[in-house]
């Protein structure tokens, strides 16, 4: 599989000063280069008498790579780094989002129309009928991404506030691929039964419920008792969206490889909220031996339970044909672990269980991470279809609907299609909206 360039990598750039004559800028190259730096953009800020401003992007490993390199620089006669801008640090100030006014608000006679006293007769036909609320108002079309902060991406409990940027991501996500409006909900606790009540209490704002880096076991049950009590779609976005993009990638991995699906042994590392669904969502598709391991025995037990064989590393490493890997453990995977012709997806985030690269160097046929095996490339499209369809709940058909639709995007010898290509989310959403009505899932209660 293609890795895009520099999408492993830190991207930073940093402001120089730099004597204008010839070779001066040459050399701030090759000391970069020396310490193997990879350069992206140069640009000319200002042009002086003597000196030049100029930007440069770099991408790097690590901050400890970065300050080799400033190191190297600091050496070059004539050089002198200014600043050094953390682009990613930029994009967050003051946050990603912001809720905005789809409406004019320039006359008083616009905030008659859209204010008291005309929004009043728009209240009452609600109150008369309320299925015109999905008509006159956001419900419909909005979506809360709740979170308690135990599980945001690999980075563990570090509790709901601190998981705020990812989910702003999703909302942005949310806004630019589908044009839904994405509500970061931060709860306060950890407790089931709060998250369920308070859930329940808000939901009447949304169209859906998007769980959100929510740690197992407890994600189960909170999404099994929100499914049972709300009649909006709710869905756990690490165990059905992750799911749904590891099917689509297999779907093409198999493809390429001759090899059917349903007949090869998947093995899966860490058993957790991502973890388990894919190995719910494989065995719903008909995938007979699906072997799994994790530290915890209650993981492991819930495994068997599921219809899995629960093994250890080293029985999965060995036995699998595909190894599917959502532990939150960077560096897991040793590349003498991997067998050749494996398919090796280490979807950890922000860091791999082990690089793609690095599993390609070691024999796997494809090795893809969690930055391109994405549920972004999923949750979009099935929100988008579930709301279209007015669907009550997210059901397998759904799901797997969603996993053959994002399949087919994918260029030839690449699993997945990117995530900005839009005829994907397009596709999803029309794909999961005929799959709920086919299956009765937007049908009302008898
Ligand atoms: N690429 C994606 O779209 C995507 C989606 C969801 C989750 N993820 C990634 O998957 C990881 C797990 O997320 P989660 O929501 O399932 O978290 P989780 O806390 O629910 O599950 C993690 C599981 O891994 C197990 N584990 C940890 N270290 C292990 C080891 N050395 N060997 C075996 N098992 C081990 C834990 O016991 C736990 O059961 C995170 O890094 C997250 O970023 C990626
Ligand atoms: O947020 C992501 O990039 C994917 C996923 O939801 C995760 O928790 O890692
Ligand atoms: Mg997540």
């Amino acid at each position: 599989m293609n890795i895009e360039k520099g999408l492993d990598k830190i991207v930073k750039t940093i402001r120089v000063t730099i004597t204008d004559q010839p070779g001066y800028l040459g050399r701030l190259t090759t000391a970069i280069g020396s310490e193997g730096g990879n350069i992206g953009d140069v640009r000319l800020l200002r042009s002086g008498l003597t000196h030049n401003v100029r930007e440069i992007t770099l991408y790097v490993d690590n901050d400890r790579h970065l300050e080799r390199i400033l190191h190297a620089v600091s050496l070059v006669e004539g050089v002198t780094v200014e600043e050094v801008i953390d682009r990613v640090q930029k994009v967050h100030e003051g946050g990603k989002i912001a809720v905005k006014s789809r409406v004019e608000l320039a006359t008083l006679g616009d905030v008659r129309k859209i204010y008291t006293p005309g929004v009043a007769s728009i209240c009452r036909q609600i109150q008369q009928h309320p299925e015109l609320a999905r008509r006159f108002t956001a419900i419909g079309n909005s979506v809360a991404i709740v979170t308690n902060g135990t599980a945001i991406l690999g980075l563990g409990d570090i509790g709901p506030v601190a998981g705020m940027p990812v989910m702003e991501g999703k909302s942005v996500l949310f806004d630019k691929l589908v044009g839904i409006s994405g509500i970061p909900i931060l709860l306060d606790t950890k407790e089931p039964d709060q998250i369920v009540e308070t859930i329940c209490r808000i939901a009447p704002t949304f169209g859906a419920i998007k769980l959100e880096d929510i740690a197992a076991p407890d994600c189960f049950e909170i999404e099994r008792r929100l499914v049972e009590r709300l009649t909006i779609p709710v869905m756990h976005d690490d165990q059905h969206g992750t799911a749904v993009v590891v099917l689509a990638a297999l779907l093409n991995a198999t493809r390429f490889t001759n090899t059917r699906l349903q007949n090869a042994t998947v093995g899966i590392i860490g058993l957790g909220a991502a973890g388990t669904g894919i190995a719910k969502l494989l065995m719903a598709y008909g995938v007979k031996q699906v072997l799994g391991t994790d530290l915890s025995q209650g993981a492991m037990e819930m495994h068997r339970t599921n219809g899995g064989e629960a093994t250890d590393l080293a029985g999965v490493m060995e036995r699998s044909l595909i190894v599917v890997a959502t532990t939150g453990c960077p560096g897991l995977i040793k590349p003498e672990m991997v067998r050749n012709g494996q398919v090796i997806l280490a979807l950890s985030n922000p860091d791999a269980e082990i690089g793609p690269q690095q599993a390609l160097a070691a024999g796997a046929s494809f090795a893809a991470d969690g930055k391109s095996i994405n549920n972004a490339l999923a949750f979009p499209g099935i929100f988008r279809g579930a709301l279209n369809a007015r669907a009550r709940r997210i059901n397998n058909r759904m799901l797997i609907a969603a996993s053959r639709a994002i399949a087919q995007y994918a260029e030839e010898g690449e699993l997945v299609p990117g995530i900005l290509n839009m005829a994907v989310h397009a596709a999803v959403a029309d794909a999961v909206a005929q799959a709920a009505t086919l299956s009765g899932a937007a049908d009302p209660p008898a």
